[in-house]
Protein backbone atom coordinates (compact mmCIF):
# COMPACT_ATOMS: atom_id res chain seq x y z
CA UNK A 1 0.00 0.00 0.00
CA UNK A 2 0.98 3.66 -0.48
CA UNK A 3 1.00 5.71 2.61
CA UNK A 4 -2.62 7.17 1.44
CA UNK A 5 -4.60 3.78 1.81
CA UNK A 6 -4.32 4.41 5.62
CA UNK A 7 -7.92 4.40 5.63
CA UNK A 8 -8.39 2.16 3.33
CA UNK A 9 -6.60 -0.68 5.02
CA UNK A 10 -8.86 0.26 8.27
CA UNK A 11 -12.31 -0.31 6.22
CA UNK A 12 -10.52 -3.80 4.90
CA UNK A 13 -8.97 -4.84 7.94
CA UNK A 14 -11.69 -7.81 8.99
CA UNK A 15 -10.61 -9.46 5.64
CA UNK A 16 -6.84 -10.16 6.91
CA UNK A 17 -5.43 -12.07 9.77
CA UNK A 18 -3.92 -11.21 12.85
CA UNK A 19 -0.27 -10.42 11.71
CA UNK A 20 -0.02 -10.03 8.57
CA UNK A 21 3.10 -8.00 6.77
CA UNK A 22 1.70 -4.71 4.97
CA UNK A 23 4.68 -2.75 3.17
CA UNK A 24 4.25 0.87 2.71
CA UNK A 25 5.83 2.49 -0.37
CA UNK A 26 8.58 4.88 -0.37
CA UNK A 27 8.00 6.26 -3.76
CA UNK A 28 8.35 10.28 -5.15
CA UNK A 29 5.81 12.88 -3.85
CA UNK A 30 5.07 11.10 -1.11
CA UNK A 31 5.29 12.56 2.93
CA UNK A 32 7.36 10.61 5.28
CA UNK A 33 4.92 12.06 8.11
CA UNK A 34 1.98 10.20 6.57
CA UNK A 35 4.50 7.04 5.80
CA UNK A 36 4.83 6.97 9.41
CA UNK A 37 1.12 7.61 10.27
CA UNK A 38 0.23 4.44 8.27
CA UNK A 39 2.96 2.46 9.77
CA UNK A 40 1.12 3.66 13.07
CA UNK A 41 -2.57 2.21 11.70
CA UNK A 42 -1.04 -1.63 10.45
CA UNK A 43 0.61 -1.54 13.62
CA UNK A 44 -2.86 -0.62 15.43
CA UNK A 45 -5.19 -3.40 13.34
CA UNK A 46 -2.51 -6.04 14.22
CA UNK A 47 -0.37 -6.47 11.51
CA UNK A 48 3.04 -6.40 10.93
CA UNK A 49 4.10 -2.69 9.16
CA UNK A 50 6.93 -3.26 6.77
CA UNK A 51 8.03 0.07 5.56
CA UNK A 52 9.87 0.76 2.61
CA UNK A 53 13.32 2.67 2.74
CA UNK A 54 14.62 4.18 -1.03
CA UNK A 55 18.36 4.36 -1.04
CA UNK A 56 18.61 6.39 -3.88
CA UNK A 57 15.30 8.81 -3.04
CA UNK A 58 17.11 9.68 0.44
CA UNK A 59 18.87 13.11 0.66
CA UNK A 60 21.24 12.11 3.92
CA UNK A 61 21.86 10.45 6.59
CA UNK A 62 19.93 12.77 8.70
CA UNK A 63 16.80 11.59 6.86
CA UNK A 64 17.10 8.18 6.84
CA UNK A 65 17.78 8.48 10.77
CA UNK A 66 14.94 10.43 11.16
CA UNK A 67 12.60 8.42 9.31
CA UNK A 68 13.66 5.20 11.44
CA UNK A 69 13.78 6.55 14.38
CA UNK A 70 10.02 7.91 13.69
CA UNK A 71 8.93 4.49 12.79
CA UNK A 72 10.69 3.13 16.41
CA UNK A 73 8.22 5.22 17.83
CA UNK A 74 5.62 3.53 16.04
CA UNK A 75 6.52 0.55 16.62
CA UNK A 76 7.12 -0.25 13.39
CA UNK A 77 10.89 -0.48 12.68
CA UNK A 78 11.37 -3.86 13.03
CA UNK A 79 10.96 -5.14 9.73
CA UNK A 80 11.94 -2.66 6.67
CA UNK A 81 11.85 -3.36 2.97
CA UNK A 82 15.45 -1.68 1.74
CA UNK A 83 15.21 -1.09 -2.27
CA UNK A 84 17.53 0.34 -4.66
CA UNK A 85 15.35 3.45 -5.78
CA UNK A 86 14.69 4.52 -9.73
CA UNK A 87 16.04 7.80 -9.69
CA UNK A 88 18.82 8.16 -12.17
CA UNK A 89 21.16 9.15 -10.10
CA UNK A 90 21.33 8.86 -5.87
CA UNK A 91 20.00 12.26 -4.26
CA UNK A 92 22.39 12.35 -1.87
CA UNK A 93 24.63 10.07 -0.05
CA UNK A 94 23.20 5.98 -0.50
CA UNK A 95 24.02 4.71 -4.07
CA UNK A 96 22.09 1.66 -3.79
CA UNK A 97 20.08 -0.89 -1.22
CA UNK A 98 24.00 -2.54 -0.42
CA UNK A 99 25.50 1.00 -0.15
CA UNK A 100 22.41 1.33 2.72
CA UNK A 101 22.69 -1.82 4.51
CA UNK A 102 26.62 -1.67 4.80
CA UNK A 103 26.25 1.48 6.86
CA UNK A 104 24.79 -0.74 9.65
CA UNK A 105 22.54 1.97 10.61
CA UNK A 106 19.79 -0.04 9.98
CA UNK A 107 20.94 -2.71 12.72
CA UNK A 108 21.34 0.55 15.15
CA UNK A 109 17.92 1.50 14.67
CA UNK A 110 16.19 -1.54 15.72
CA UNK A 111 15.67 -3.28 12.87
CA UNK A 112 15.56 -7.31 13.15
CA UNK A 113 14.12 -8.24 9.18
CA UNK A 114 15.18 -6.64 5.89
CA UNK A 115 13.72 -7.29 2.39
CA UNK A 116 15.18 -6.83 -0.25
CA UNK A 117 13.83 -6.77 -4.64
CA UNK A 118 14.65 -10.03 -6.80
CA UNK A 119 14.16 -9.94 -10.30
CA UNK A 120 13.20 -13.03 -11.79
CA UNK A 121 12.64 -11.91 -15.20
CA UNK A 122 15.56 -9.47 -14.91
CA UNK A 123 15.83 -5.26 -14.54
CA UNK A 124 15.81 -3.26 -17.94
CA UNK A 125 18.70 -1.44 -17.37
CA UNK A 126 20.72 -3.60 -15.09
CA UNK A 127 23.10 -7.02 -16.12
CA UNK A 128 21.58 -10.03 -14.76
CA UNK A 129 24.89 -10.71 -13.11
CA UNK A 130 24.84 -7.16 -11.56
CA UNK A 131 21.82 -7.62 -9.71
CA UNK A 132 22.91 -11.37 -8.31
CA UNK A 133 26.20 -9.77 -7.22
CA UNK A 134 23.67 -6.82 -5.66
CA UNK A 135 21.52 -10.09 -3.67
CA UNK A 136 24.46 -11.88 -2.41
CA UNK A 137 26.04 -8.43 -0.83
CA UNK A 138 22.98 -7.87 0.39
CA UNK A 139 22.62 -11.79 1.84
CA UNK A 140 25.99 -11.37 2.96
CA UNK A 141 26.10 -8.02 4.68
CA UNK A 142 22.59 -8.65 6.20
CA UNK A 143 24.07 -12.11 7.82
CA UNK A 144 26.88 -10.26 9.37
CA UNK A 145 24.78 -7.94 10.77
CA UNK A 146 22.53 -10.82 12.56
CA UNK A 147 19.53 -9.38 9.99
CA UNK A 148 17.03 -11.63 8.68
CA UNK A 149 16.48 -11.45 4.54
CA UNK A 150 13.09 -12.08 2.82
CA UNK A 151 13.28 -11.20 -0.56
CA UNK A 152 10.20 -9.98 -2.61
CA UNK A 153 10.31 -10.38 -6.48
CA UNK A 154 9.64 -7.73 -8.84
CA UNK A 155 6.13 -8.67 -10.50
CA UNK A 156 5.43 -10.81 -14.01
CA UNK A 157 2.72 -11.89 -15.81
CA UNK A 158 4.81 -15.51 -16.35
CA UNK A 159 5.49 -18.17 -13.73
CA UNK A 160 7.83 -20.05 -15.51
CA UNK A 161 10.73 -17.55 -14.87
CA UNK A 162 9.98 -17.69 -11.16
CA UNK A 163 10.35 -21.38 -11.04
CA UNK A 164 13.75 -20.98 -13.13
CA UNK A 165 14.82 -18.23 -10.66
CA UNK A 166 14.12 -19.92 -7.42
CA UNK A 167 15.91 -22.68 -8.27
CA UNK A 168 18.96 -20.64 -9.40
CA UNK A 169 18.73 -18.53 -5.66
CA UNK A 170 18.57 -21.76 -3.67
CA UNK A 171 21.85 -23.33 -6.21
CA UNK A 172 23.63 -19.99 -4.94
CA UNK A 173 22.99 -21.51 -1.43
CA UNK A 174 20.76 -18.33 -0.40
CA UNK A 175 17.77 -20.00 1.69
CA UNK A 176 16.05 -16.78 2.61
CA UNK A 177 12.54 -16.55 2.50
CA UNK A 178 10.55 -15.89 -1.06
CA UNK A 179 7.46 -13.77 -1.40
CA UNK A 180 6.86 -13.75 -5.10
CA UNK A 181 5.27 -10.28 -5.94
CA UNK A 182 1.69 -10.32 -7.85
CA UNK A 183 -0.28 -7.39 -8.25
CA UNK A 184 -3.76 -7.62 -6.63
CA UNK A 185 -6.58 -7.10 -9.24
CA UNK A 186 -6.75 -4.14 -11.00
CA UNK A 187 -7.66 -2.42 -14.26
CA UNK A 188 -5.85 -4.25 -17.21
CA UNK A 189 -5.21 -0.55 -18.24
CA UNK A 190 -3.44 0.52 -15.02
CA UNK A 191 -1.56 -3.04 -14.89
CA UNK A 192 -0.35 -3.15 -18.04
CA UNK A 193 1.00 0.98 -17.26
CA UNK A 194 2.94 -0.32 -14.61
CA UNK A 195 4.22 -3.05 -16.21
CA UNK A 196 5.62 -0.97 -18.75
CA UNK A 197 7.11 1.97 -16.43
CA UNK A 198 8.48 -1.08 -14.62
CA UNK A 199 9.98 -2.78 -17.59
CA UNK A 200 7.88 -6.23 -16.70
CA UNK A 201 7.59 -8.32 -19.89
CA UNK A 202 4.18 -7.60 -20.99
CA UNK A 203 4.11 -9.08 -24.52
CA UNK A 204 0.75 -10.34 -26.02
CA UNK A 205 0.96 -14.12 -25.64
CA UNK A 206 2.29 -14.05 -21.76
CA UNK A 207 -0.78 -11.54 -20.77
CA UNK A 208 -3.22 -13.52 -22.67
CA UNK A 209 -1.97 -16.39 -20.49
CA UNK A 210 -2.17 -14.05 -17.29
CA UNK A 211 -5.94 -13.94 -18.38
CA UNK A 212 -5.70 -10.78 -19.77
CA UNK A 213 -7.56 -9.83 -22.94
CA UNK A 214 -6.03 -6.53 -25.17
CA UNK A 215 -9.37 -6.07 -26.70
CA UNK A 216 -11.08 -5.60 -23.02
CA UNK A 217 -8.87 -2.98 -21.43
CA UNK A 218 -11.53 -2.23 -18.99
CA UNK A 219 -12.04 -5.74 -17.42
CA UNK A 220 -9.97 -6.55 -14.58
CA UNK A 221 -7.25 -9.01 -14.16
CA UNK A 222 -6.40 -11.03 -11.50
CA UNK A 223 -3.14 -13.33 -10.41
CA UNK A 224 -5.12 -16.29 -10.03
CA UNK A 225 -3.67 -18.64 -12.76
CA UNK A 226 -0.13 -17.52 -12.31
CA UNK A 227 -0.49 -18.55 -8.99
CA UNK A 228 -1.91 -21.67 -10.04
CA UNK A 229 0.72 -22.16 -12.40
CA UNK A 230 3.32 -21.48 -9.53
CA UNK A 231 1.91 -23.94 -7.49
CA UNK A 232 2.23 -26.43 -9.69
CA UNK A 233 5.31 -26.29 -10.05
CA UNK A 234 6.85 -25.42 -6.68
CA UNK A 235 8.56 -28.22 -4.71
CA UNK A 236 9.13 -27.50 -1.26
CA UNK A 237 12.21 -29.80 -0.42
CA UNK A 238 14.15 -27.38 -3.79
CA UNK A 239 12.02 -24.09 -3.39
CA UNK A 240 12.64 -23.45 0.11
CA UNK A 241 9.84 -21.27 1.70
CA UNK A 242 8.01 -19.36 -1.09
CA UNK A 243 4.83 -17.10 -0.38
CA UNK A 244 2.97 -14.19 -1.91
CA UNK A 245 2.94 -10.74 -1.99
CA UNK A 246 0.18 -8.46 -3.48
CA UNK A 247 1.14 -5.53 -4.61
CA UNK A 248 -2.28 -3.39 -4.59
CA UNK A 249 -1.37 -0.74 -7.21
CA UNK A 250 -4.34 1.75 -5.81
CA UNK A 251 -7.26 -0.56 -4.95
CA UNK A 252 -6.24 -2.07 -1.24
CA UNK A 253 -9.60 -3.00 -0.79
CA UNK A 254 -9.64 -5.59 -4.31
CA UNK A 255 -6.27 -7.14 -2.94
CA UNK A 256 -7.59 -8.09 0.84
CA UNK A 257 -10.66 -9.64 -0.83
CA UNK A 258 -9.02 -11.17 -3.11
CA UNK A 259 -5.96 -12.49 -0.17
CA UNK A 260 -9.50 -13.59 2.06
CA UNK A 261 -11.14 -15.82 -1.05
CA UNK A 262 -8.08 -17.18 -1.93
CA UNK A 263 -6.35 -17.76 1.56
CA UNK A 264 -5.40 -21.73 1.48
CA UNK A 265 -6.38 -23.52 4.72
CA UNK A 266 -2.53 -24.54 4.57
CA UNK A 267 -0.65 -21.16 4.92
CA UNK A 268 -1.49 -19.23 8.07
N1 LIG B 1 10.51 -4.99 -6.87
C1 LIG B 1 10.22 -3.85 -6.34
O1 LIG B 1 9.28 -3.74 -5.49
C2 LIG B 1 10.92 -2.71 -6.65
C3 LIG B 1 11.95 -2.52 -7.56
N2 LIG B 1 12.53 -1.36 -7.72
C4 LIG B 1 13.60 -0.84 -8.57
O2 LIG B 1 14.50 -1.73 -9.13
C5 LIG B 1 15.82 -1.19 -9.18
C6 LIG B 1 16.81 -2.04 -8.46
O3 LIG B 1 16.49 -2.09 -7.11
P1 LIG B 1 17.20 -3.04 -6.08
O4 LIG B 1 17.08 -4.42 -6.50
O5 LIG B 1 16.77 -2.63 -4.74
O6 LIG B 1 18.69 -2.61 -6.38
P2 LIG B 1 19.98 -2.50 -5.49
O7 LIG B 1 20.02 -1.17 -4.87
O8 LIG B 1 20.13 -3.68 -4.64
O9 LIG B 1 21.09 -2.51 -6.63
C7 LIG B 1 21.28 -3.57 -7.56
C8 LIG B 1 22.33 -3.14 -8.57
O10 LIG B 1 21.75 -2.22 -9.49
C9 LIG B 1 22.33 -0.92 -9.35
N3 LIG B 1 21.20 0.03 -9.32
C10 LIG B 1 20.33 0.26 -8.31
N4 LIG B 1 19.41 1.16 -8.65
C11 LIG B 1 19.70 1.50 -9.91
C12 LIG B 1 19.11 2.40 -10.80
N5 LIG B 1 18.04 3.13 -10.49
N6 LIG B 1 19.65 2.52 -12.03
C13 LIG B 1 20.74 1.80 -12.38
N7 LIG B 1 21.37 0.93 -11.57
C14 LIG B 1 20.84 0.78 -10.34
C15 LIG B 1 23.09 -0.94 -8.07
O11 LIG B 1 24.21 -0.09 -8.07
C16 LIG B 1 23.48 -2.41 -7.93
O12 LIG B 1 24.64 -2.72 -8.64
C17 LIG B 1 15.72 0.15 -8.57
O13 LIG B 1 15.58 1.06 -9.58
C18 LIG B 1 14.52 -0.01 -7.71
O14 LIG B 1 13.94 1.19 -7.39
C19 LIG B 1 12.04 -0.49 -6.90
C20 LIG B 1 11.08 -0.67 -6.04
C21 LIG B 1 10.43 -1.75 -5.88
N1 LIG C 1 11.26 -0.55 -10.78
C1 LIG C 1 10.23 -0.52 -9.93
N2 LIG C 1 9.94 0.62 -9.28
C2 LIG C 1 8.90 0.69 -8.42
O1 LIG C 1 8.67 1.77 -7.83
C3 LIG C 1 8.10 -0.46 -8.22
C4 LIG C 1 8.42 -1.62 -8.93
N3 LIG C 1 9.49 -1.63 -9.76
N4 LIG C 1 7.67 -2.74 -8.79
C5 LIG C 1 6.43 -2.70 -8.09
C6 LIG C 1 6.52 -1.79 -6.90
C7 LIG C 1 5.18 -1.45 -6.28
N5 LIG C 1 4.94 -0.07 -6.61
C8 LIG C 1 3.73 0.60 -6.38
C9 LIG C 1 3.39 1.70 -7.11
C10 LIG C 1 2.19 2.36 -6.90
C11 LIG C 1 1.29 1.90 -5.96
C12 LIG C 1 -0.01 2.64 -5.74
O2 LIG C 1 -0.86 2.20 -5.01
N6 LIG C 1 -0.10 3.82 -6.43
C13 LIG C 1 -1.04 4.89 -6.61
C14 LIG C 1 -2.46 4.59 -7.01
C15 LIG C 1 -2.63 3.77 -8.26
C16 LIG C 1 -2.90 4.51 -9.54
O3 LIG C 1 -3.88 5.26 -9.65
O4 LIG C 1 -2.12 4.31 -10.49
C17 LIG C 1 -1.02 5.88 -5.47
O5 LIG C 1 -1.99 6.01 -4.74
O6 LIG C 1 0.05 6.52 -5.36
C18 LIG C 1 1.63 0.79 -5.21
C19 LIG C 1 2.84 0.14 -5.44
C20 LIG C 1 6.11 0.55 -7.14
N7 LIG C 1 7.04 -0.49 -7.36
Amino acid sequence: MTAKDAGALEKAAGLLPAGTRVNVTFLAGEDSALRVHAARVIRRLGFRAVPHVSARRLTSERELMRYLSALADAGAAEEVCVVGGDPARPAGPYEDAPALIRTGLLARSGVRQVSVAGYPEGHPHIPPAELWRALEDKHRALLEQDLGMTVITQFGFDAAPVVRWLGELRARGIRSPVRVGVPGPVGVKRLLRYARRFGVNSSAGIVRKYGISLTNLLATAGPERFVERLRGQLDPARHGDVRLHLYTFGDLPASARWAHEHRSARTP
